[in-house]
């Protein structure tokens, strides 16, 4: 399966509802304006998105005279797109480079890491894993386990290591070496603890300080989580000020929306999405192909 297919099958269950109103197949009515909206806000694209995209839908729809429901497919796919900010720079290619995963516990940052590390070395960038996940004992021989698969060297620390110094040791290795791009791993934590939220800080603080490659952070949002997901992107955007976002398991939830509602809402762009568990599965992020499988194509 090409990469174009495995987006439009990670979004299969997103695009269900607004495919109904589309194949239906109608006029674009009084009727139609309402439906698109809610169907909108149903897949947590958040209602002010959806009521801005719907009316600036109208407008060019009476300007343009497109008056089938087809019709305006591909441009409700433009219009979403514009809702993205886009990247400035992409911190997996633009090297050298260091980044540092956030987000609570499951979002997908372990895995994302060991994806990344794997195709970086495959495109010839010679890579480090920094395992700052020193709470779980369990985490540290996830990453390990994905730092063999990829041939990638692992730094880390025993269980209970202040995972800050974890990350300092991490940056020394790199430099010594010379690496390219160091990918920081850290603890999932809730995005209500202060305590775990200020230790966070704590790391980022030190690896911007000791590392002299730009430092990036992210946030990995799992999209299942709809609207929480908003919260924590809130939450962990004011503590650590965030740089970007990685929104994984779109594949398993019909409100893929709510990637639109957090880039927008912080303004944040996304650098990839993970769309099913495979190696492949975690894509580039291009803001019309994704709102094109959202939305869905013309007959
Ligand atoms: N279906 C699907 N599963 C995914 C995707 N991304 C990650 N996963 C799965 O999500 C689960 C949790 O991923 P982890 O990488 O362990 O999550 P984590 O954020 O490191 O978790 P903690 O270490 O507890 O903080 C794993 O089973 C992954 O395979 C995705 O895009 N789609």
């Amino acid at each position: 399966m090409g990469l174009a297919d495995r987006l439009r099958k990670g979004l299969e269950k997103s695009r269900e509802a607004l495919n109904q109103i589309f194949y239906m197949g109608g006029e674009v009515d009084e009727q139609f304006w309402e439906d698109l909206e809610d169907t909108l806000v149903m897949g947590d694209i958040g209602p002010e998105v959806a009521m801005k995209v719907v009316d600036d839908l109208r407008e060019l729809s009476a300007r343009q005279a497109l008056r089938t429901a087809d019709q305006m497919r591909e441009a409700l796919a433009k219009r979403l797109a514009e809702a993205f900010p886009a990247a400035d720079r992409d911190p997996f290619d633009d090297t050298p480079s260091c980044v540092i995963f956030v987000g609570i516990n499951g979002a997908g940052k372990t895995t994302t890491v060991g994806k990344l590390a794997g195709a970086a070395r495959e495109g010839g960038t010679s890579v480090l894993i920094g395992g700052a996940d020193t709470f779980r004992a369990a985490a540290i021989e996830q990453l390990k386990v994905w730092g063999d698969r990829s041939g990638v060297e692992v730094v880390t620390r025993e269980r209970g290591a202040d995972p800050a110094s974890v990350c300092y040791d991490v940056i020394e290795s790199a430099e010594k070496q010379g690496s390219e791009l160091v990918l920081l791993d850290t603890a999932g934590r809730l995005h209500t603890s202060p305590e775990l939220m200020r230790e966070l800080a704590k790391v980022v603080s030190v690896t911007r300080k000791r590392a002299q490659m730009p430092v990036t952070v992210v946030l990995v949002v799992d999209a299942t989580t709809g609207q929480n997901g908003l919260n924590q992107a809130k939450e962990f955007n004011e503590a650590l000020d965030l740089d970007g976002l990685i929104v994984t398991k779109l594949d398993g939830t019909s409100k893929g929306g709510i990637a639109v509602s957090i880039a927008s809402r912080l303004e944040l762009p996304i650098y990839r999405i993970g769309v099913g568990e495979s190696m492949e599965d975690l894509q580039r992020f291009d803001a019309l192909d994704f709102c094109r499988a959202l939305v869905g194509e013309s007959l």
